[in-house]
């Protein structure tokens, strides 16, 4: 009695055509995925155990735990090879030896993809509220063609938002020493330094606008992460839970620039009616990331490009490629200098930036900050010895017959290929006493025509031996802002604050395939008299 009245209730048609569609719907996912999936390579696996039943669930749960363990054990067993690094945050990974850099940075896009590995990584078609968006990809020809060259004309606005920011993050008190969280702080103070280029004043001051830009920033890769974990047929299934802060914080990201956009919409289209002659009575046009992307995008002739929601959208994108990034290495830099050995580090910088700002009439110029060497070194050596990438370069393989390596291993397309960059950078073979800070490590004077030069190697100077920005033609594009950026920010630091000198550098965690600096460390600062 009771099974037919079940049968019956089954066999309605309200619930018999959703279960249906249901199960085509899992059908389809199911084929989609067994299509992809590239036939992983015959090498060593790295946290596989001899007798593991699952080898590489197995290992990569081991590595997940302890991703420096890995990396350690990679360098000092398979220095020279390529081996198979399973991780839960992202899709399995083969790493490629040091002496391979070279070759994996000659292929071209089409062969090894670097937007494909970014879209899998993050799951862009699940962790971003509008996907077209960074599949545009855009980012990378505006900040090479628009700010880089425009570097020189924003740093007088960087240093005034680099002051206004550390007096209120650091404080202005000459009195008391303050205790105080150096990545929470920093965080905030690149947040704003990085937006009053991106969207500027006053924007750039709003704290809603700068902690929706961060909490976007942590949203992305932790989202993505987590939708790795999951088989790909499920992911649609869990994504609206998993992504719903991304969707929180992009709409309150949107909501608080969007009039502004609209506004700057309605000014280029009023100027772009006018004759050049009428336009020149117009008050003159803001020189930001916003202004060039209303123009790039106008100039593009699509419209989506020009919708007020992809413009917020696309500032938000480079918050979360520009924000923790600087944040993390502008953290670490002041822990490799305050616990730096042979002391003393702090009053070598603090002399050259007083002696090169009186020489520049007091204040920060492009130029100025091109004679702080002993700086950049230092910076240079923070960024080598604390890099925040365990692995970095990560490729997958798109072409359509795979590729063979120097070392003969068949990668099929699909498969994601990274570069052991704590490894390389960490490796006596490279770098002389690898595993001490060297802060000059980068800058030697030298002798020319009787008089002393100062020879250095840029911070942003890439190659198979610093890959901290990555390597090649994907390089980041944003590393001459965030260099400025940075040394604007330790300048300010050093020559406005006394520190409390550390005995030792904090560790930090590992995150996904990341070094990430201590988040909860602490130091004693107090503001300076005699600046
Ligand atoms: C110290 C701070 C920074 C570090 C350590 C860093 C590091 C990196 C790395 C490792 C890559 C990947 C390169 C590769 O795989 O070859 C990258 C790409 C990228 N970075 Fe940065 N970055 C920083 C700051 C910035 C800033 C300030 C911006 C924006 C103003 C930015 C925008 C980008 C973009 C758009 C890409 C993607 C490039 C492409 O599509 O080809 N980054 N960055």
């Amino acid at each position: 009695m009771l099974s037919d009245t079940l049968t019956t209730l089954l066999l309605r048609p309200a619930v018999v055509v959703p279960a249906l569609c249901a199960l085509v719907y899992v059908c389809v996912l199911l084929l989609k995925w067994r299509r992809r999936g590239p036939r992983l390579p015959n090498i060593p696996i790295m946290g596989a155990r001899k007798g593991d039943w699952f080898p590489i669930l197995q290992a990569q749960w081991r590595n997940t735990r302890d991703f420096k363990t890995v990396m350690e054990q990679a360098h000092a067993q398979y220095k020279d090879e390529a081996v198979l690094v399973p991780v839960a945050s992202s899709p399995p990974l083969v790493m490629l030896p040091h002496h391979e850099v070279d070759f994996m940075m000659q292929q071209p896009d089409s062969v090894l993809g670097f937007n494909e590995r970014a879209f899998e990584l993050y799951q862009v078609d699940y962790t971003f509220v509008d996907p077209s968006v960074p599949r545009a990809t855009l980012h990378e020809a505006l900040l090479r063609t628009a700010l880089t060259p425009r570097i020189g004309t924003l740093v007088p606005a960087l240093a005034d938002e680099v002051a206004w920011a550390f007096d209120k993050h650091w404080g202005t008190n000459t009195t008391e020493w303050r205790e105080l969280c150096v990545f929470e702080t920093m965080r905030h103070i690149v947040g704003g330094v990085a937006n009053r280029a991106f969207v500027g004043l006053p924007f750039c001051r709003n704290p809603e606008l700068v902690n929706s830009g961060m909490a976007f920033a942590v949203d992305i890769p932790l989202s993505g992460a987590l939708m790795n974990l999951f088989w790909a047929p499920l992911r649609p299934l869990v994504a609206p839970l998993i992504t719903l802060p991304n969707r929180i914080h992009t709409r309150a990201f949107r909501r608080l620039i969007t009039g502004e956009i609209k506004r700057r919409l309605k000014d280029y289209d009023a100027r772009q009616a006018m004759s050049p002659d009428e336009a020149k009575s117009l008050p003159v046009e803001p020189s930001d990331l916003l202004q060039w992307s209303i123009h790039q995008a106008k100039s593009n002739g699509n419209p989506f490009l020009w919708r007020a929601e992809t413009l917020a959208d696309r500032i938000l994108i480079v918050n979360f490629a520009a924000i923790h990034t600087t944040s993390f290495t502008s953290t670490w830099a002041v822990f490799d200098l305050v616990a730096s050995i042979p002391r003393g580090t702090v009053d070598i910088l603090r002399e050259e930036i007083k002696s090169v700002l009186a020489a520049n009439g007091g204040a920060w110029t492009k130029k100025a900050l091109a004679q702080l060497v002993k700086l950049e070194s230092a910076m240079r050596e923070s960024a080598r010895l604390s890099s925040i990438l365990a692995v970095g370069l990560g490729r997958v393989v798109v072409a359509e017959e795979g590729l063979t390596t120097p070392s003969g291993v068949h990668l099929d397309k699909g498969q994601h290929v990274a570069a052991p960059v704590y490894a390389v950078m960490l490796d006596d073979h490279v770098y002389e006493d690898a595993a001490t800070f060297k802060p000059f490590r980068f800058c030697s004077a030298a002798t020319e025509g009787g008089g002393q030069r100062q020879n250095y190697v840029p911070l942003t100077t890439t190659g198979p031996d610093f890959l901290a920005f990555g390597h090649g033609k994907h390089a980041c594009p944003g590393r001459y802002f965030a260099a400025a950026e940075l040394k604007l920010i330790l300048a300010y630091a050093l020559l406005h604050y006394e520190f409390e000198i550390l005995p030792v550098k904090p560790e930090g965690p590992w995150y996904g395939l990341n070094r990430i600096p201590p988040l909860t460390a602490t130091i004693r600062v107090r503001r300076r008299t005699n600046v």
